[in-house]
C-alpha cells in the first residue's frame, strides 16, 4: 500500500473503494478489495501508523497506548445505572491496525506436546499466531487446578477444537498474536502487504458521509473529511462504494451525524433526516467483567525491564515478546440447575458447547512483602442488555453518548456471581458473603471492550436492522459497513477472530457483487 500523512499527497481520488477507518476490519476489506489490479482503494484513518507509535509493536508496552494515550480515542460511558453509577473508560484504538492482542478461539491450535496440528487449523492466514511461553510457577499451579477441579476447569488442550470449555493451564493453549515477537494486526498483516492500488491516508478523520451531488436520492458514495493544515472540509466521491468500518463507536456516530438514523432523535439536534432508521446506535451488545486481586505466597517474580526491552530491541525475544498476560485462559459452563437459572431465567448461550464465563488471569504483579498479586476478571460472555449510542451534539469532534447499559439485567449480576464462587484461586480468609460479592460486582463492573451491534445486521425480509446479510445499509445505495458494529450481538469470545473473519467475508462480497 502508498501511505500519505496529507490528502495533498494523494496524486489522484480516481478511487473505486472508500473504507473510512484502517482498523481490525477496514484494514483487511481494504488490503482484499486491493488484490483485484483493477480497483483502486482509499482508506482514510484518524489516527497514524502503528509503525510510527513504537510501543504497539512490543506487546509488553500495550498499556501504554490504551486509555489516556494519544491513539485511544478516550471515550468514556454515561453513568452506568446499574453499575454503580460509574463513569467508565471506554478504550477505543485510534491507529492503523487495532489493539487486542489475544486470539481467541478460531484463531490457531498447537496439540498436547506443543506441535501445531495440521489435521485441526490451517496454517497459511495471513495472521501471526503464537502460543507465548513464560516459565512461571503459576503455569504448573494452574494445571493441577485441573485435576483438583475437573468438573469445572477441565484440562482444555484446544481453545479451537470446537468446545472451548476448560482451562488451558499451560503454554499450549494460550494464543496470541504475535509474528517473530512484534504485534501482528491487520496492519502489519494485511496493510502492509497490500499492493500500490491500495492508498491509506493517516491522520485523517472522516467526518460523515453524504449524498452523491449528481445521483440524489439516496446514494452515499461521498465522504466528507477534514484535511490541510486549515482543516478545510473535503468532499471525495468512490467510483463503486463507501465501506464504514470505524468502529462500533464511531460507526454509528458518523451515520447519525449524516442524517441516517432515528428521526426523532436527528430532529432533536437540528440534522436532517435522510434516511429514517430506528436502529441505528441501538442494540449495544458488551462483556462484563469485574476484576479481582489475590495476594499469593509465591515469591515475586518481577524482571529487569530494562534488560528486557533491550533484549527486545535487538533480537524481538525475551519478556518483552510476551504481553503482560498469563497465557491461560478459563471458560466455564454452568450446570443447568445452577443458581443463576433456578428461578426460570433462560440460559443465554448460544448452544450447549459454550461456556457463560470466562476467568481470564490478566496479569502478575509485585504484592505486599514482594510476594506475588494474581489480578483475574471474571467475564461475563452472554450478556443480556443492550445499550445505546447516541449523539451528544451535532458536532462530528464531539464524543457521543456511549451507554453499554452494564447489569441492567440481573441474569449478569447472577453469571458473574456464579463465576466469582467458581474462580479456581478462591480468595484466602475464609468465605464471603453473597451480598457482599454482589455489592463488590454492582460498584465495580466494567466493560471488557468487546462492545458489537450498534449498526445491527438483519435478515433481508424484515424492517429493522442496520445492515442487510450483504453489508449493505438499508435503504441506502453504495453504502455498506463492514465492522464489530454489524455482529448482531457480541460473541461468547475475545471479538479480533470474529472481525477478521467478517471482514474476510465482506470482502468476498463486495467483490463478487462488482464482478461481471
Ligand atoms: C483495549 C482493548 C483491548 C482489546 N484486546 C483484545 C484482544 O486481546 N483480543 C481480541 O480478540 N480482541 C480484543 N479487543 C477487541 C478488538 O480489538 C475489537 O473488537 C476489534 O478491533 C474491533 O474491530 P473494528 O474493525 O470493528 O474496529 P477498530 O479496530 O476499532 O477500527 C476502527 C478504526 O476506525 C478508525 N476511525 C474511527 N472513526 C474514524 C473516522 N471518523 N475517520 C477515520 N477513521 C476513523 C479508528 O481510529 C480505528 O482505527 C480489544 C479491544 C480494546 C478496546
Amino acid at each position: 500500500a502508498r501511505y500519505f500523512r496529507q490528502a495533498a499527497g494523494i496524486p489522484s481520488f480516481d478511487h473505486d473503494f472508500m473504507i473510512v477507518g484502517g482498523g481490525n476490519a477496514g484494514g483487511v476489506v481494504a488490503s482484499r478489495l486491493g488484490e483485484v489490479a483493477d480497483y483502486n482503494a482509499l482508506a482514510t484513518e484518524a489516527g497514524p501508523s502503528d509503525k510510527d507509535v513504537f510501543d504497539i509493536q512490543v506487546l509488553a508496552l500495550a498499556a501504554n497506548i490504551w486509555f489516556g494515550s494519544s491513539v485511544d480515542w478516550n471515550f468514556t460511558t454515561s453513568p452506568q445505572v446499574n453499575a454503580g453509577n460509574q463513569i467508565l473508560e471506554y478504550p477505543r484504538a485510534k491507529i492503523r491496525g487495532e489493539y487486542g492482542k489475544l486470539a481467541s478461539p478460531n484463531v490457531a491450535s498447537l496439540s498436547e506436546q506443543g506441535q501445531y496440528d495440521p489435521a485441526l487449523h490451517s496454517k497459511d492466514g495471513k495472521l501471526g499466531v503464537t502460543a507465548p511461553f513464560s516459565d512461571h510457577p503459576l503455569n504448573d499451579l494452574l494445571l493441577e487446578a485441573t485435576n483438583q477441579l475437573s468438573n469445572e476447569y477441565p484440562f482444555l488442550q484446544d481453545l479451537n477444537g470446537g468446545r472451548p470449555i476448560g482451562l488451558g493451564a499451560h503454554c499450549r493453549v494460550g494464543q496470541a498474536i504475535i509474528a517473530h515477537g512484534s504485534r501482528s494486526s491487520s496492519a502489519s498483516a494485511y496493510l502492509s502487504h497490500a499492493s500500490d492500488n491500495v492508498h491509506v491516508l493517516l491522520n485523517t478523520s472522516v467526518s460523515r458521509v453524504v449524498p452523491t451531488a449528481e445521483s440524489g436520492g439516496n446514494d452515499f458514495r461521498t465522504i466528507e473529511l477534514r484535511a490541510g493544515s486549515d482543516n478545510a472540509t473535503m468532499k471525495l466521491t468512490a467510483n463503486k462504494e463507501v465501506v464504514v468500518s470505524a468502529g462500533v463507536i464511531q460507526t454509528p456516530q458518523r451515520l447519525l451525524l449524516s442524517g441516517i438514523g432515528p428521526k426523532d432523535e436527528l430532529d432533536t439536534l437540528g440534522i436532517t433526516t435522510f434516511v429514517d432508521n430506528p436502529s441505528v446506535g441501538k442494540n449495544f451488545s458488551d462483556h462484563v467483567t469485574i476484576s479481582i486481586k489475590f495476594l499469593t505466597d509465591l515469591p515475586s517474580t518481577s524482571f529487569d525491564e530494562t534488560e528486557a526491552l533491550a533484549q527486545w530491541k535487538s533480537n524481538h525475544t525475551g519478556r518483552f515478546a510476551l504481553s503482560q498476560h498469563m497465557p491461560q485462559t478459563g471458560w466455564v459452563r454452568f450446570p443447568e440447575d445452577s443458581p443463576p437459572f433456578r428461578d426460570g431465567a433462560t440460559d443465554p448461550t448460544a448452544g450447549l458447547n459454550l461456556p457463560h464465563v470466562e476467568v481470564f488471569f490478566v496479569g502478575i504483579s509485585e504484592g505486599q512483602g514482594g510476594n506475588m498479586t494474581l489480578s483475574v476478571n471474571i467475564v461475563d460472555l452472554t450478556p443480556v442488555p443492550r445499550g445505546s449510542l447516541t449523539l451528544a451534539t451535532e458536532s462530528p469532534f464531539d464524543q457521543p453518548i456511549i451507554d453499554p447499559a452494564l447489569l441492567t439485567s440481573p441474569l449478569d449480576t447472577a453469571i458473574l456471581l456464579e463465576g466469582f464462587c467458581d474462580t479456581p484461586a478462591p480468595p484466602s480468609g475464609g468465605s464471603i458473603a453473597d451480598e457482599e460479592v454482589i455489592r463488590y460486582i454492582q460498584n465495580n463492573a466494567n466493560s471488557f471492550g468487546h462492545g458489537a451491534g450498534t449498526c445491527s445486521t438483519a435478515p433481508f425480509e424484515v424492517s429493522w436492522g442496520v445492515v442487510d446479510p450483504d453489508f449493505r445499509l438499508r435503504d441506502v445505495k453504495g453504502l455498506r459497513i463492514v465492522d464489530a458494529s454489524v455482529l448482531p450481538f457480541v460473541a461468547s469470545e475475545h471479538l479480533q477472530a470474529p472481525v477478521y473473519a467478517l471482514a474476510e467475508w465482506a470482502s468476498d462480497v463486495i467483490k463478487c457483487s462488482h464482478s461481471s
